[in-house]
């Protein structure tokens, strides 16, 4: 499992101080220091037990916001080509960004133009395995949004249907009634993510112009061809998770304030299934003692999620924080998150 704050806040206003530093800058940083801003909260300091909140945090890779997006991909190649192994193999890898609004997740995950980030990348990486690996290997590609706890299909947009979450043996989880289209190559891939960006549902709040209100999930089923005519199924799943966030920050009213419960809803099931997971969850959870319930069903994300974040499965987390010192916060809860997760074993 690969954790990394990739990108952070692009601009820093100059009165805002940085919270932390990656370790290294010259080689690569595992690990992140957060500093507790001096005046945070006018001085008024008293809820807190622990006065010296500065703390380091480790993790596989850490990056500061000079990175690029090609050097974030090609620094944890190894941890994406390992994940893109396995997919090949026939098991199931989920990769997402979590962190709060305006952190620079689907900047890291989706990119600008020019710029394409972590799934374009990724994509890009696996048609390359499929090439290089002489087999063949049918791909098919579903991609929905979850908003306020409702399943859209981003490649059929209606407002009519609304898709559910299933569970089949052979298929693993998927969304029913959502197209799932054979792509061949990366650019029918990109033409897919374009078509159906332009339908995500985004809107300005407090923190971030043109917020995710919707968790955007694409998933790519594999079947490759082995010996004998046997197929190895193998399924990745690369999401843009919809911001964390608090509503007094986000200064959120009415609609935005229901999307940011529901958006909060889910991302705090996502967090119980890792605790659980860490707990050691999984498929034998609650027939013996020290396996603890996996609660995927709490949400349309978990649900979607369930055979990619347990059993026979490879997480890649990417991790998220601003540097302004106004975040100081959300940027220590995002990495116990993180911290956390990293201990999962699946
Ligand atoms: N490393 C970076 N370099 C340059 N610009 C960046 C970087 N990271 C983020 N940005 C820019 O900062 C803004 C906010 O980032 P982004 O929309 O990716 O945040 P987010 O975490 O996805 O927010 P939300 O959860 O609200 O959707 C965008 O304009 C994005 O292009």
């Amino acid at each position: 499992m690969a954790h990394r704050h990739a990108a952070a806040h692009p601009d820093p206003s100059p009165d805002r101080q940085h919270t932390f530093v990656p370790a290294t800058t010259s080689t690569i940083a595992t690990q992140i220091n957060v500093n507790d801003p001096d005046d945070k909260m006018g001085g008024i300091d008293y809820l807190r037990l622990d006065k010296n909140r500065d703390k380091a945090y480790a993790f596989d890779l850490a990056f500061d916001e000079s990175i690029s997006q090609q050097d974030v991909y090609e620094k944890a190649s190894a941890t994406l080509r390992h994940v893109i192994d396995g997919v090949l193999r026939g098991t199931n890898a989920c990769c997402f960004a979590y962190g709060a609004t305006g952190s620079g997740k689907t900047y890291t995950m989706t990119g600008v133009p020019g710029q394409p980030g972590v799934i374009p990348l990724t994509v890009a990486g696996l048609f390359e395995a499929i090439d290089a690996s002489k087999t063949r290997v049918v791909v098919r590609l579903q991609y929905v949004e979850i908003y306020n706890e409702v399943v859209k299909d981003l490649l059929d947009p209606s407002d009519k249907i609304t898709l559910d979450v299933r569970e089949d043996p052979r298929q693993g989880t998927f969304v029913a009634g959502a197209a799932s289209l054979v792509v061949g190559s990366r650019e029918a891939v990109e033409d897919m993510l374009a078509r159906g960006n332009q339908f995500r549902t985004t809107s300005a709040t407090g923190c971030n112009e043109v917020s995710s209100r919707s968790h955007a999930v694409l998933q790519l089923r594999l079947e490759t061809e082995k010996e004998g005519g046997a197929k190895a199924i193998g399924k990745l799943a690369l999401i843009d998770l919809a911001g964390s966030e608090r509503a007094t920050k986000t200064d959120n009213r009415g609609q935005r304030l229901n999307e940011g419960a529901n958006i909060n809803r889910s991302l705090l099931a996502l967090a119980n299934c890792i605790n659980a997971l860490v707990q050691g969850g999984g498929p034998g959870a609650g027939r013996g003692r020290g396996h603890a319930h996996v609660p995927y069903r709490d949400s349309k994300l978990t649900r979607l999620l369930k055979d990619s974040l347990g059993g026979k499965s490879t997480t890649c987390i990417i991790t998220n924080v601003s540097p302004a010192s106004d975040q100081f916060e959300e940027t220590i809860n995002t990495l116990k998150y993180a911290n956390r997760a990293k201990n999962i074993k699946t």
